[in-house]
């Protein structure tokens, strides 16, 4: 039966910046309206974060099975049964999808409407047979990949960063487009799996990341036979009548043919509106998608967007943790007319080893403030590491000449926790010499960050001066 609902607020989309965005604006007593076009308890929800750690946490179990024939333990040649692997990731899938579920969304107060949603004028969506003509809404209907245009893919089956995660097929022999966060993380994963996997991409590898940080997850890839062709052309793709074959010109080896069973795309995503006819709802749209302006309006005052589905953060700022943050303060500008400033927020990908980043790069910090100092500590002085077999990685922190931190870039095993003091400090102004004072427990990861903090003071051990006064002190006993 045709029904018209009024909320405060109308959320579009329930990944997990409308989930958070619907139980923010709900958790302030506001009346809120979400739209799901899929069942949000779902099994093909997006989950792409959780999926692809459910995956590299399989392909870490096997990759520490085989290693155990180092203690003389006879598991060297693990067999993978790919259905149970496929199993743990739709269990880890189901378990972070509950997290979110309708329930909780029902308790808060929240009316979930389940079906496609279309703007039919500037004040009114229509879902189903439901009229929603809120104060305000929310468009967060997130991304979908970027298919790229290479002479013959339209022509054959592809995989996609998002399919991969869900198929039962174990690919065997794997090419995969595309070496950014995404690329690279499925690539490990895949690989210890048990597939062959090639990697190609137009430019370096892990662009995003800071160079001589990404080094160490890249020569691991490597080093476990993942073949990896940086600033190559993809010339073309066809499917041979029992392979799909791979037309690459590379920079160190020419043209070259690359044999696959299976070709994932993993370019990089794009904003997606499904059919919400936002032209209707007289919402600007430019190249990158939807225009946005203070607080994230668009061109109708009335209707905000979120992350990805602006395009502003297609390149930047896409990660859960992101969508969920900014959410929270677009919720919190509707309600309150002034929204949170943007926290520092650190990022993790999820290769292996672990890389964490916060605040600003080497490149960017010297571009905005010139002369800068980087510290330096690797994992391979540190005990813990070196008892875990996990040497590989460096903590590398920017900072200002007068020692204010800047920025970190940690490769390494636990990274992502490492980044959690150095977010702090940088959020809360802290100088390298306040962190210095930090001891850490022996046998910790943590040593590695207090190595670096200690190496500040490095130059002042070599001063004459500080030297001549140590040696003057002495005189007086
Ligand atoms: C392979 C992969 C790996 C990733 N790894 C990580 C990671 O390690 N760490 C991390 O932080 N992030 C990771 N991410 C990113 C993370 O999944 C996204 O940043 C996050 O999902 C973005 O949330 P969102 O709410 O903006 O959009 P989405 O999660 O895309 O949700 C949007 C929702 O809107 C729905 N929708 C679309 N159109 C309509 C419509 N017309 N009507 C109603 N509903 C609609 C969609 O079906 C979808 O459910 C990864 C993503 C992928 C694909
Ligand atoms: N842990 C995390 O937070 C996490 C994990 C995965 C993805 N992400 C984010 O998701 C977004 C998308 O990630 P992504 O890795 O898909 O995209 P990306 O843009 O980071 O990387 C895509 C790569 O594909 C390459 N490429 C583009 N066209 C190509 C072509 N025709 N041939 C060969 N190579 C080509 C690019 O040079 C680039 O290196 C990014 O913003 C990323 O930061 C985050």
């Amino acid at each position: 039966m045709a029904e018209i609902l009024r909320p405060d607020l109308c959320v579009v989309g329930a990944g997990p910046g409308g989930f958070t965005a619907a139980a923010t604006a709900a958790l302030f007593g506001a009346p809120v309206v979400l739209v799901a076009n899929q069942a949000i308890d779902g099994p093909w929800r997006s989950a792409g974060a959780a999926a692809s750690a459910a995956l590299s946490y399989a392909g870490a179990h096997v990759r520490a099975a085989r290693d155990s024939a180092f203690l003389g333990m006879g598991t060297s040649t693990a067999r993978i049964n790919h259905p149970r692997v496929h199993a743990h990731v739709q269990r880890v899938v189901a378990a972070s999808v509950a997290e979110e579920s309708p329930y909780r969304l029902a308790a808060l107060g929240v009316r979930v409407l389940q079906d496609e949603a279309r703007f039919i004028d500037r004040r009114s969506l229509l879902v189903g047979e439901t009229t929603v003509t809120p104060r305000r809404f929310l468009i967060a209907t997130g991304s979908e990949p970027v298919i790229p245009d290479i002479p013959g893919l339209a022509d054959i089956d592809v995989l996609t960063d998002d399919s991969i995660l869900d198929t039962t097929h174990h690919p065997e022999r794997l090419v995969i487009i595309g070496a950014g966060r995404t690329g690279v993380t499925l690539a490990q994963a895949q690989r210890r799996l048990g597939a062959e996997v090639t990697l190609i991409d137009r430019g370096p590898a892990l662009r995003r990341e800071d160079a001589e940080i990404a080094a160490f997850a890249l020569a691991a890839l490597r080093q476990e036979g993942i073949t990896i062709h940086e600033r190559a052309t993809i010339k073309r793709v066809e499917a041979t009548r029992d392979a799909k074959r791979v037309d690459v010109e590379t920079e160190a080896d020419g043209s070259i043919v690359v044999e696959a069973s299976h070709i994932c795309v993993a370019v990089g995503r794009k904003p997606t509106f499904g059919g919400l006819d936002l032209q209707a709802a007289g919402v600007a749209t430019g190249g990158a998608g939807i225009a946005l302006g203070r607080g994230s309006a668009t061109s109708n005052r009335r209707i905000y967007a979120l992350g990805l589905a602006s395009g502003e953060g297609a390149d930047s700022h896409f990660a859960a943790h992101l969508a969920k943050d900014e959410a929270r303060r677009i919720v919190r500008g509707m309600l309150f007319r002034a929204a949170p400033a943007a926290p520092v927020v650190p990022r993790l990908t999820m290769t292996d080893p672990e890389i964490a980043t916060v605040g600003l790069s080497e490149a960017e910090a010297r571009a905005r403030h010139g002369d800068v100092r980087i510290l330096r500590a690797p994992f391979a002085q540190n005990e813990r590491a070196e008892a875990d077999r996990a040497v590989a990685g460096e903590i590398k922190v920017v900072l200002t000449r007068r020692g204010r931190i800047l920025g970190c870039a940690i490769a390494g095993a636990a990274a992502g926790e490492l980044i959690i003091p150095w977010t702090l400090a940088i959020a809360e102004g802290l100088t390298i010499a306040q962190v210095s004072r930090l001891e850490m427990p022996t046998l910790t990861y943590s040593a590695v960050s207090r190595d670096a903090a200690l190496s500040f003071y490095a130059p002042q051990t070599r001063s004459r001066w500080v030297r001549g006064m140590a040696r003057f002190l002495r005189l007086f006993g």
